[in-house]
C-alpha cells in the first residue's frame, strides 16, 4: 500500500532567497563539462568496464572534445587502477586533455589513488565525504565538527601528497549528498576546504556541488546553487561545479539552471548513465544549448556512432525517446506532423535559408548525423499524403500531383492498417511500382510513330490481350491522339482528366515521368505513371497504364 505520510521533504533552503537566476534566458555559453562515464557511469554498470572498454571510450570522449575526463576510482579495483597507468605510460592522454581521479577523504585511499597518478602530466585529485544530515546520523553517526574534520583532513594529505610528489594537480572537493545537507553547513565545510587549499585565480580549486540524489523541484537547487556562489570564500578562485543525477527525472532541468544561477563546470555522463536513474545527460545539455544557437564545444555531429559504441561498452540501451539519441525521437508517423515537416523542409528550399525553423524538429536531425530518408518521417496507418509524398519525393525523386497523392497515401495506409506494421520506403516504392507504374496488361505498348499534319495522326503498335495489333486516332495533340487510338482500337470508354510531368530528379540517369489521371464513367480518378528515358513514351505508358488499373479494378 502506497503511503505518503512516510515522507517528508529532505532538502534544505537556503537562508535568504537567491533568484537572480530567474532573470536569465538563456545559457549564453558553455561551461567546462567533465566527464565522468568512466567513473561514476562505469561504477553503475552491472558489469563495469573492461580496461580494453575503458581505453575505447576514453578515446570517444576526447574525440567529442572533453578537455576533463574522470576516468575512474583508482583505489577501487586493479582494472581502474591499471586503466589510469595504462594511460600515462602509454602516453594516451592528449596535452590538452586533463584526468581526473575521484577518492574518498580518507587516508588509505587517498595515499593509492597518488599512487596510481605517478607520471601524469595533467589531473584533477577530486577527494569527497559526504555531508547530509542522513548520512551524519545513519552512516557516520558523527557530529557536524567530526564530519568536517572528515573534508579538511582529507584536503590537507591531498595537498600535502600532491606538494611531496613535485605534482602541479588540480583539486576538487564535493560535499557528497550536498542535496540533502544544510545548506549553511554545506557553505562552512567548502569555505574550511578553500581556507586549505588557499586557491588564486591562477590556481583556481574545483568546489562540486552534487544534487547526488534529486531531492527538490529545480527551482530550489538553483537557489541553493545561487546562494553557494554568492557566499563563498575567494569566489574568483572557484571554479564552481555541479555534478546533477536525475533521481525525479529533471537532472536536465537543474543543471540548466543551476547554470543559469552561477554554475561554471558541469559533471555528467553521455545519454544519462550512472547511479541509478543515471547522471545528467550531457548529450542533452549540451545539444540544448546547440539548439538556441549557442557553440556548446562539444562535438556530437557523429551521434549515431558515439552512442554504438557506449551501447556496446557499457552494455546499455538508449531509450528510443532518449532527447537527441533515441532511435525514434527524430520520427513522424502521424500525418500532420509529417505535413508540416514535408512542407518546412520545402520552405527552406524555396526561401534558400539555412536558419532552421521546421515544425516539429527542434535540431536539423543531419546535424548529429541523422538522415531525413529514415530518421523522419516514417509511414503507418497514422500517416497522411504529406508524409508519403515526402518518402516519395525525398528518397525516390518523384513528385505526386496532388489528387494522385492522396489516393495513392490512402493506399498506403490501407496497407499498413491491415498489415499491422510500418511500412519502408522501399515497400512504398515496390507498391508505387507494382500498382501504377508502366502496367502492361491487358494493354502493352510495342511502338508508336506519330505524323504532323492539320491533327496529329498517331499509330500505335500495342498487344491487347495477348494479340498484337496496329491502331490509330487523330488529335489536337499527342496524347489526345493516342488516347483516341485506344478507344476506338480497344473500345474503351475514358476522359482524360489530368495530365502532368516531370523529370526524376534522384538517381544518376535522368528519366521522364509523368502521371495521367482518367475518368472511366466508374471512377473519376484513376491514375497511372509512365517512367520512360522519352517524354512521350513516358506520357503514353502512364495513360496505359491508368487504363490497364481502370480495367483490371473495374469494380473498385
Ligand atoms: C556518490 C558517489 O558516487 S561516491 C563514489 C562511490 N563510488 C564507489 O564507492 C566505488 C568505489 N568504491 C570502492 O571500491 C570501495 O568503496 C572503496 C575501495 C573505496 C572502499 O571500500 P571499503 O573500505 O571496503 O569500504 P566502504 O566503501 O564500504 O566504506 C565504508 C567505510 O568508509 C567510510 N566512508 C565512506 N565514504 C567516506 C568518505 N567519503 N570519506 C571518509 N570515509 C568514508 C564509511 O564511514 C565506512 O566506515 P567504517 O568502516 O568505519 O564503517
Ligand atoms: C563523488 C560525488 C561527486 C558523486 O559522485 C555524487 O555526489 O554523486
Amino acid at each position: 500500500m502506497m503511503n505518503n505520510k512516510k515522507y517528508h521533504r529532505g532538502y534544505f533552503m537556503p537562508p535568504e532567497p537567491s533568484y537572480d537566476w530567474v532573470k536569465k534566458e538563456y545559457i549564453d555559453h558553455a561551461p567546462t563539462w567533465c566527464s565522468v562515464d568512466l567513473r561514476d557511469g562505469n561504477q553503475a554498470l552491472v558489469i563495469p568496464m573492461s580496461l580494453e572498454e575503458k581505453l575505447e571510450f576514453f578515446k570517444v570522449l576526447v574525440d567529442i572534445g572533453f578537455k576533463e575526463i574522470e576516468v575512474g576510482f583508482p583505489a577501487a579495483s586493479e582494472t581502474e587502477f591499471e586503466f589510469l597507468r595504462t594511460l600515462i605510460e602509454q602516453d594516451l592522454i592528449p596535452d590538452d586533455v586533463t584526468v581526473q581521479v575521484l577518492t574518498q577523504a580518507r587516508d588509505h585511499i587517498i595515499r593509492k589513488t597518488f599512487d596510481s597518478l605517478k607520471g601524469c602530466k595533467n589531473a584533477v585529485v577530486h577527494f569527497y565525504n559526504s555531508t547530509s544530515l542522513a548520512q551524519r546520523e545513519q552512516v557516520f553517526k558523527k557530529s557536524k565538527e567530526e564530519i568536517m574534520k572528515i573534508a579538511t583532513d582529507g584536503a590537507k594529505l591531498v595537498k600535502q601528497l600532491s606538494d611531496e610528489a613535485g605534482a602541479d594537480y588540480k583539486f576538487e572537493y564535493s560535499p557528497e549528498s550536498f542535496t540533502g545537507t544544510e545548506i549553511d553547513y554545506a557553505l562552512d565545510v567548502c569555505n574550511a576546504v578553500i581556507d586549505i587549499f588557499q586557491p588564486t585565480p591562477e590556481k583556481p580549486l574545483i568546489i562540486n556541488l552534487p544534487a547526488t540524489v534529486e531531492m527538490s523541484l529545480p527551482h530550489i537547487y538553483a537557489q541553493q546553487i545561487e546562494y553557494m556562489s554568492k557566499h563563498m570564500n575567494r569566489r574568483d578562485s572557484i571554479i564552481l561545479s555541479v555534478h546533477p543525477h536525475n533521481d525525479r527525472g529533471t537532472g536536465v532541468a537543474i543543471t540548466e539552471l543551476a547554470l543559469l544561477a552561477g554554475a561554471d563546470r558541469v559533471e555528467g555522463t553521455l545519454f544519462g548513465n550512472g547511479e541509478r536513474t543515471g547522471n545528467v545527460d550531457l548529450v542533452t545539455v549540451a545539444l540544448n544549448m546547440y539548439t538556441h544557437g549557442v557553440d556548446p564545444k562539444l562535438d556530437f555531429s557523429h551521434l549515431p556512432q558515439i552512442a554504438e559504441v557506449y551501447e556496446r561498452v557499457t552494455r546499455m540501451k538508449i531509450y528510443e525517446r532518449q532527447p537527441y539519441s533515441g532511435k525514434l525521437v527524430f520520427a513522424a508517423f502521424s500525418g500532420s506532423h509529417q505535413d508540416a515537416i514535408a512542407k518546412g523542409m520545402h520552405y527552406r528550399d524555396d526561401h534558400h535559408t539555412d536558419d532552421w525553423t521546421v515544425p516539429y524538429l527542434p535540431i536539423d536531425p543531419t546535424d548529429i548525423g541523422r538522415v531525413y530518408e529514415s530518421d523522419v518521417i516514417r509511414i503507418n496507418s497514422q500517416s497522411g499524403k504529406g508524409g508519403i509524398g515526402f518518402i516519395m519525393e525525398q528518397n525516390f525523386g518523384y513528385k505526386l500531383p496532388k489528387v494522385f497523392r492522396e489516393q495513392f497515401s490512402y493506399y498506403i495506409k490501407e496497407i499498413s492498417d491491415h498489415k499491422h506494421k510500418e511500412l519502408k520506403p522501399e515497400e512504398i516504392f515496390d507498391v508505387f511500382n507494382h500498382e501504377f507504374v508502366n502496367l502492361n496488361a491487358p494493354i502493352r505498348l510495342v511502338d508508336y510513330h506519330f505524323v504532323r499534319g492539320e491533327k496529329i495522326l498517331v499509330t500505335l503498335t500495342i498487344n491487347f490481350r495477348g494479340e498484337e495489333m496496329d491502331i490509330t486516332g487523330r488529335g489536337n495533340g499527342r496524347l489526345d491522339a493516342v488516347a483516341n487510338a485506344l478507344r476506338k482500337g480497344c473500345n474503351l470508354t475514358f476522359d482524360v482528366v489530368d495530365y502532368n510531368e516531370s523529370s526524376l530528379s534522384k538517381g544518376s540517369t535522368s528519366k521522364a515521368v509523368s502521371y495521367v489521371q482518367i475518368n472511366d464513367c466508374i471512377r473519376e480518378d484513376r491514375f497511372g505513371v509512365g517512367v520512360d528515358d522519352d517524354i512521350m513514351a513516358s506520357s503514353i505508358k502512364a495513360l496505359i497504364s491508368s487504363i490497364n488499373r481502370a480495367i483490371i479494378h473495374k469494380e473498385d
